[in-house]
C-alpha cells in the first residue's frame, strides 16, 4: 500500500482489511485514531463503530474528542460484557464448563475450591463484578475475558451478531490487550467478519509493559490477517530525546515531526542526559543540582519523577515493612500486583479517596450497595473509623472492610492467602497506615501506577531514577551491560526504560546510582559521551 499513513488507513477501511497502526512513543497514534474516526463518519455518517480503550480515562477522552452518536466507546471489559450478558443460558454453561476444565487445565483460571457443589441450579444468572464469588454466579474482571473467549469460540452465532452490529472496531493500546481478546477479534469472528467488518489496532509493541498483554501480533501480520502501517513521526519529544529513543530501539527510527507554519521543525532541541554518582540517591539534594536548575518540581504536570527503584520511596513514604515482607518486590509494586496486593490497593484507594472527599470513587469501588440513608451512614461511620485508626493491624483492617461489605474477601483472595500463608502472616500484624502509604506510592510515584498510568502521559521535564534493588523482572545492570543469557529480562527492562524516557517533552535526566564502568560506557553510547555526567560533591 502506498501514500501517507491516513491514505493507507483509508484503503484498509474501504476494503475492510484489518490493520495495525504501529508507531513509537509520541508518534500521534491516539491523534490518528481520532482522525480515523472523523474520516469514517465524514464518509458515512451512519457507520457503526466501536472503539475499545484500555482505561475509562482514555474512553472519556475519545468520547469528548469524537462525539458521534453512532460511536460506542468503552473498555474491553464493558464491551465484551455487553456482547454476552444477554445470553445467560450460554453464559452459565460456559462458567460451569470452565470450572470443570480448571480441574484438568489450570489455564482456565476459573478455579473453584469451595465444598459446595456448583451446577445449573446454583445461580439464577451470571453477574460481572470487580470480585469473584462463583458460588453466587459472580465472575470477576479477569474471568470475563476467559468467559467471553470461550463463548465466542463455542457459539458462532455470537460472532455473527457482533459482525452484523459493527462496520468498524478500533482497539487502542493493542499491545496490552490480553490474548483471549485478540483471539476473539482475529480468530473466532474471522469468517463472518470477512468483507463486512474491519478491525483496526493502534499501539506500539515496545510499550507493552504488562506480562498479561499480547505484546505483539506479529504472527497475524505474517499470516496476512492484519496489514501493518508504520508511523515514524515524533510530535512530542525534543530532538535530543528522540535521538536517545532511536538508540534504545532499532525497529523504528523516529524523526521530529512538529512543524512551524513555515514548515521548519518545531520540536525543541531539549536535553537527554545521564547522571551517575558513587552514593545513594537523595532527591532533596538532587533538586538543588545544576542538572535540574530550571525545573519546577512543585508543578506535577510540568515535572515528573519516575522511580524505577522502590526501597527508597518505601522508606520515605512509610511502607518499608510491607515491602520487606514480600519476597518478590514486583508482586507488590510491579505492574501486576498479586491478589493480596490488589486487595490492599483497593482498600488503600478507598481510604485515600475518602480522605479527599472523592465519594464517587468510593461508591464505585465498594461492594456495599447504597439503597437507604442508613446504608450511607453506616459506610461513612465505618470509613471514618478506619481512617482515624490507622494504627490497627492490617488483618483487622482487611476483616473490617470485609465485615462492612466494603471490600469483600472474595474466593480468589481466600485461595491466595491459603497458598501464601507465610507472606500473609508477616503482613497481617503491620499497622494499617502502611496500606495507605503503599497505595499513595503505587498511584503517584510508580510508573506502573494504575490510576495515573504514565503511558500516554507527557511532561516538560522527566527525571527517571534507577536502581536494581530486589527486582526479578527488571534489571538495569543487565540492560546496560547487555549481559548474555538474560535476554528476556533485558527486553522487559528496555520496554519500561523506553516508556519512561519517552514521556519527556523537553528535558530528560536519567539518574543511576553506583554504576559499573561498563554501565557508564553503555550510557555514553546511548546518550552520547558529552551527555554523561558524574554528580560531583560540588554539584550535590
Ligand atoms: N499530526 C499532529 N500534529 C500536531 N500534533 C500532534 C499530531 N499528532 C500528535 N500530536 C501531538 O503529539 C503528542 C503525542 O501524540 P499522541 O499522544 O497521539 O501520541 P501516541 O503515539 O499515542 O503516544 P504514546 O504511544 O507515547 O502514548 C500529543 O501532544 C499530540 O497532541
Amino acid at each position: 500500500m502506498a501514500g501517507t499513513v491516513m491514505d493507507q488507513i483509508s484503503q484498509c477501511l474501504d476494503n475492510k482489511i484489518n490493520f495495525l497502526l504501529s508507531g513509537g512513543a509520541g508518534s500521534g497514534k491516539t491523534y490518528t485514531l481520532i482522525q480515523t474516526l472523523h474520516h469514517v463518519f465524514k464518509n458515512d455518517p451512519k457507520a457503526r463503530v466501536a472503539c475499545i480503550t484500555y482505561t475509562n480515562v482514555a474512553a472519556d477522552e475519545i468520547k469528548e474528542r469524537s462525539p458521534y452518536s453512532k460511536l460506542t466507546v468503552s473498555t474491553i471489559h464493558d464491551f465484551l460484557w455487553d456482547e454476552i450478558k444477554d445470553y445467560q443460558k450460554n453464559l452459565k454453561q460456559t462458567v460451569l464448563s470452565l470450572i470443570s476444565a480448571e480441574k484438568s487445565d489450570k489455564e482456565s483460571r476459573l478455579s473453584y475450591s469451595s465444598e459446595a457443589e456448583i451446577n445449573e441450579e446454583s445461580f439464577s444468572c451470571i453477574e460481572y463484578q470487580n470480585y469473584r464469588d462463583l458460588e453466587h454466579g459472580i465472575i470477576s474482571h479477569d474471568d470475563l475475558l476467559k468467559v467471553a473467549n470461550h463463548m465466542f469460540a463455542t457459539y458462532p452465532l455470537l460472532s455473527k451478531i457482533l459482525c452484523d452490529k459493527y462496520d468498524y472496531i478500533f482497539i487502542d493500546e493493542y499491545q496490552d490487550t490480553q490474548k483471549p481478546v485478540i483471539e476473539i477479534f482475529l480468530e473466532h469472528i474471522k469468517t463472518p467478519a470477512k468483507g463486512s467488518l474491519c478491525v483496526g489496532f493502534f499501539g506500539d509493541k515496545l510499550q507493552s509493559i504488562y506480562a498479561t498483554g499480547i505484546g505483539n501480533i506479529q504472527s497475524y501480520i505474517i499470516a496476512g490477517d492484519v496489514h501493518e502501517i508504520i508511523k515514524d513521526d515524533n510530535y512530542r519529544c525534543a530532538v535530543n530525546v528522540i535521538e536517545l529513543l532511536n538508540h534504545v530501539r532499532s525497529d523504528i527510527t523516529q524523526r521530529p515531526a512538529k512543524k512551524n507554519p513555515d514548515g521548519s521543525i518545531a520540536n525543541k532541541i531539549g536535553s537527554a542526559i545521564f547522571v551517575y554518582s558513587d552514593s545513594d540517591f537523595d532527591l532533596r539534594k538532587f533538586k538543588t543540582s545544576d542538572f535540574v536548575a530550571s525545573w519546577n518540581f512543585d508543578d506535577f504536570r510540568e515535572t515528573k519523577v519516575l522511580f524505577l527503584t522502590h526501597k527508597l520511596s518505601a522508606m520515605r513514604l512509610g511502607f518499608a515493612e510491607l515491602l520487606a515482607a514480600y519476597k518478590y518486590t514486583e508482586s507488590l509494586i510491579g505492574n501486576e500486583p498479586d491478589r493480596l496486593a490488589q486487595h490492599l490497593l483497593k482498600i488503600g484507594g478507598v481510604l485515600f479517596h475518602y480522605s479527599k472527599k472523592e465519594f464517587s470513587y468510593v461508591i464505585d469501588e465498594i461492594q456495599r450497595k447504597i439503597r437507604t440513608n442508613d446504608d450511607k451512614q453506616k459506610i461513612s461511620s465505618a470509613l471514618t473509623y478506619f481512617s482515624e485508626n490507622l494504627d490497627i493491624c492490617i488483618e483487622e483492617l482487611i476483616n473490617g472492610f470485609d465485615k462492612e461489605h466494603l471490600i469483600r474477601k472474595d474466593d480468589r483472595f481466600n485461595e491466595f492467602i491459603e497458598h501464601h500463608a507465610e507472606t500473609y502472616d508477616k503482613i497481617k500484624t503491620l499497622p494499617a497506615s502502611q496500606v495507605l502509604a503503599y497505595f499513595k506510592y503505587y498511584n503517584d510515584f510508580s510508573p506502573y501506577s494504575t490510576q495515573h498510568g504514565i503511558k500516554g502521559a507527557e511532561f516538560d521535564n522527566v527525571l527517571v531514577i534507577m536502581d536494581n534493588g530486589k527486582w526479578n523482572m527488571y534489571n538495569f545492570k543487565y540492560y546496560f551491560e547487555e549481559t548474555p543469557g538474560k535476554e528476556s529480562i533485558i527486553q522487559r527492562t528496555k520496554r519500561i526504560f523506553y516508556v519512561c524516557c519517552s514521556r519527556a517533552k523537553d528535558n530528560l535526566v536519567v539518574y543511576y546510582p553506583k554504576p559499573t564502568v561498563q554501565i557508564i560506557e553503555r550510557a555514553k553510547k546511548l546518550f552520547g559521551a558529552e551527555n554523561v555526567h558524574e554528580l560531583t560533591t560540588l554539584q550535590k
